[in-house]
């Protein structure tokens, strides 16, 4: 073994090695002569590329599932979207350029459009420059950059993923994964894990990495260049660990196994895995590409076909989280500075009540079809007092059971009367880490200060645990945090009654807590409370198990 050893962030669990396959990035930029001879033909062969390109990912859309299949399919309809293929014709005809140059001009300024709208927007810029290649491709006859055909179980190493790449990515061949960007809650991240694929993120250098194989540990975050010659290692997959499908530690504490959903893929696959709920229903995300308020009868329906597989077990549908990095457009709030920290989650519905109470008739409506255990909870919540006013509008609707989501620290700090004003809480420790650790959650280079087992973090999560306990109140974990078997017995030791997670991690959850007690959960949590350093919280809390 080499002794070249580089360290990013752990995204997904599990070590693999065996030999480096690199992504390329992009495609050469195509010149801007010779020009065609005729514009005009020249220009028709735009939107067929488009099309075939587009149908390539909705093809890859229907073998995929839950996140995958979104996000193959809003990939595709960027590749479709008339827009960009008219700009780039009108650039062939009107200065008699070839069309994959208009394509790669007309991708660009759509590009530059969507980075200079900052937040969630700048995000997509990496999604229009795949499907600009992509495109690209398809008129020049040439292989697509990105993934390419794994000819044996290989280790990929890229930049960042484009979300079409992470989302069609095969756990057969791709043994693991590491990108020198993204953020733990970057879709590279959110994918990898929900494919079972071990992952790290923000390796600095890891592109130059010479290695012809390497290893890559998603639980503590390393790479580690490996003799080539040695054969390929699989991850041990945490989802086959054994579980008995009731949440609760060996001595019978009681911990929910919930999980986060967004679509009714999602749902199904969640209940297949075993879930004993849903902790966080995102109907954000049903409604990323509307451009209007869907009517409550829609929003009902939509609601309806993921509460389904939930019959009779509690599913927590959290309302609208719209801004920052997941705007509605038809919520869009003015031009803001910081868009993380401005009129988005539960702030949207103070100047726009009506939007709130429409979607609150559609969830009681989808509770009653359904026959689902249902309760609503609000993100980003600030103070007592926007709980209270969100319980409010929750009893009005006629919904039984109201909470809030903790994610921004000053709610962790005031859990007490949090807890006075709702029935129970939820820490999103996506966003409670963003604004403890002023860290941007899509930046890789402020990654680590993300990493759910940051002990600032945790003291926070142990605020709100002790709140819950001392008002008997559920608290629940629905951030990336519950998805890390071994902290998910840190969060128990908190104080924490629920953790929900993504379909793939329940289960080995489910057997983490299953293999220790309470009292071991507790005394993990004191241990990972007072370590200095996330290597150290997390080396704590393993020493007790
Ligand atoms: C669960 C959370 O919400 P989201 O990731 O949807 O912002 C969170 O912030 O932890
Ligand atoms: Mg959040």
């Amino acid at each position: 073994m080499s002794d070249e050893q580089l360290s990013g962030v752990g995204v997904s669990p599990g070590r693999a090695s065996g030999p480096v396959v690199k992504v390329t990035e992009s495609i050469t930029e195509p010149a801007s002569s010779p020009g065609p001879d005729d514009p005009y033909a020249e220009a028709a062969m735009i939107a067929p590329a488009a099309q075939a390109v587009a149908a390539r990912l909705d093809a890859m859309a229907e073998s995929a599932a839950g996140d995958a299949a979104t996000i193959l399919t809003t990939t595709a309809a960027m590749a479709a979207d008339p827009a960009l293929v008219s700009q780039a014709e009108q650039l062939v005809t009107a200065q008699r350029i070839p069309a994959a140059r208009a394509v790669y001009e007309a991708a660009g300024n759509f590009a530059q459009a969507l980075a200079s709208a900052g937040g969630y927007m700048a995000e997509r810029v990496r999604d229009i420059e795949d499907v600009r290649d992509r495109i690209i491709a398809e008129l020049l006859g040439i292989a697509p950059p990105g993934v390419p055909e794994l000819g044996r179980p290989s280790v990929l190493v890229a930049r960042d993923l484009a979300p079409a790449d992470t989302a069609g990515l095969d756990p057969a061949t791709v043994l693991a994964l590491a990108t020198e960007e993204g953020g733990p809650t970057s879709h590279t991240a959110i994918l990898a894990r929900s494919l079972g694929i071990p992952a790290v993120v923000a390796v600095r250098g890891v592109l130059a990495m010479a290695a012809e194989a390497i290893a890559v540990d998603g639980d503590t975050g390393t790479v580690e260049a490996v003799d080539p010659q040695a054969p390929s290692v699989a991850a041990t997959s945490a989802g086959s660990a054994e579980w008995d499908g009731k949440g609760a530690t060996s001595d019978e504490h009681r911990i929910k196994v919930l999980a986060n959903v967004g679509n009714p893929a999602d749902a199904s696959a969640a209940a297949e895995a075993g879930a004993e709920g849903v902790g966080l229903f995102r109907t954000e995300f049903s409604y990323l590409d509307a451009d209007d308020e869907p009517s409550i009868d829609q929003q009902r329906a939509a609601y309806r076909a993921v509460l389904e597989p939930f019959r009779g077990k509690p599913v927590i549908v959290r309302t609208l989280d719209a801004g920052a990095d997941k705007p509605l457009a038809f919520l869009a709030p003015e031009i803001e500075p910081n868009p993380a920290l401005g009129v988005r989650g539960l702030r949207v519905a103070f100047d726009r009540q009506g939007v709130l109470d429409r979607q609150l008739e559609a969830i009681a409506g989808a509770s009653a079809d359904s026959g689902a255990d249902v309760s609503v909870m609000a993100p980003m919540v600030a103070t007592a007092e926007e709980a209270a006013w969100f319980a409010e509008r929750v009893a009005a609707a006629g919904i039984g059971s109201a909470g809030v989501m903790i994610e921004v620290p000053a709610a962790a700090l005031t859990a007490s009367e949090v807890l006075d004003a709702v029935d129970f809480v939820s820490i999103g420790t996506n966003d409670l880490a963003q604004y403890t650790f002023a860290a941007d959650r899509q930046l890789g280079a402020v990654a680590k200060l993300n990493d759910p087992w940051q002990p600032g973090l945790l003291r926070l999560i142990a605020l709100v645990g002790e709140a819950g306990k001392a008002k008997g109140k559920p608290t629940g974990v629905c951030g990336e945090a519950a998805a890390d078997p071994l902290l998910a017995r840190v969060l128990t030791g908190l104080g924490v009654t629920s953790l929900s997670m993504n379909a793939s991690s329940v289960r080995a959850v489910g057997a983490s807590l299953a293999a220790v007690s309470l009292a071991d959960c507790e005394q993990a949590a004191q241990a990972a409370l007072g370590a200095p350093t996330v290597a150290a919280a997390r080396a704590a809390a393993k020493g007790v198990s």
